[in-house]
């Protein structure tokens, strides 16, 4: 294993003659929580995107683990790979149980998927990490929000990722819930797993980031700790006074 996940490299995506990611290199390690901040249309999500496969590049690559580029690789075959990414929209299955949810989650990459009790442990472990245990057989569709973030959050998890990305996980919940998935998060670090998370609530970026990158124009404006972002001038001028 390489000590850094992922290595962007010389990134530019194009949209028509815009360039929504501009030239951009950058090194995710394995053990850490990089939270990527930046104004609305800085390319945060373009980025996600390019790591998951779903937008390809005009020039440059992304290497997983230092051998996978993944801007020649299918969607399927990098979550195969152990990159998964819980989306901005929130995505359960209303008609489908908690239960259901995550073993869905774990099919993807668990290998004792056909051990029925191996994968009963997993679901109870999941659930246990998400704190949806009480919740088990009850319908997505009747969870409160902040629920049905830690249940999509539980379904990426399920498989054991090893890159995990978060799209603005506390966008609409209350400063409680906020609270309990900055615990999450944190209860998700692994030394063999990165956590990538987009997110434009900075009191929850200074709680779970490690690193700070901060992203205009489809670069990279400033990186460091989040005190080092909060006091930096540019960074300020771009995105944190306004
Ligand atoms: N499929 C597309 N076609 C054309 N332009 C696009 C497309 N996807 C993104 N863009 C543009 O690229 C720029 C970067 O978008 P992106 O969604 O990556 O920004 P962001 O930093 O995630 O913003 P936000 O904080 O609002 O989610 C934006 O100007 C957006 O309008």
């Amino acid at each position: 294993m390489s000590l850094t996940a992922l290595l962007v490299d010389g990134l530019t995506v194009r949209f028509g003659s815009f360039r929504a990611i501009d030239d951009l290199s950058l090194a995710i390690d394995y053990g850490e929580v990089r939270a990527v901040i930046g104004p609305n249309g800085a390319g945060k999500t373009t980025l996600l995107d390019v790591i998951s496969g779903i937008t390809r590049p005009k020039q440059g690559r992304v290497l997983f683990d230092g051998a996978l580029d993944l801007t020649q690789t299918s969607e399927a075959a990098i979550a195969r790979a152990g990159l998964r990414r819980k989306f901005q929209k929130p995505s359960v299955f209303e008609g489908l149980t908690v239960r259901q949810h995550i073993a869905i989650g774990a099919d993807f990459g668990f290998r004792s998927r056909l051990d029925t009790p191996a994968l009963d442990d997993r679901i109870c472990e999941v659930l246990e990490t998400v704190g949806l245990t009480e919740h088990v057989t009850r319908l997505a569709g009747e969870l409160s929000h902040g629920q049905k973030q830690w249940l999509e959050i539980g379904m990426v998890i399920a498989s054991d990722p090893s890159v995990l990305m978060l799209d603005e996980p506390v966008a609409g919940l209350t400063d409680e819930e906020t609270e309990r998935t900055a615990k999450l998060v944190r209860a998700l670090v692994r030394h063999d797993r990165a956590i990538i998370v987009v997110e434009h609530d900075m009191d929850f970026v200074e709680r779970i980031a490690d690193r700070v990158t901060v992203l205009h124009e489809g670069r990279t404006l400033f990186e460091g700790s989040m005190d080092k972002v909060r006091a930096d001038a540019a960074v300020v001028d771009v995105y944190l006074g306004r």
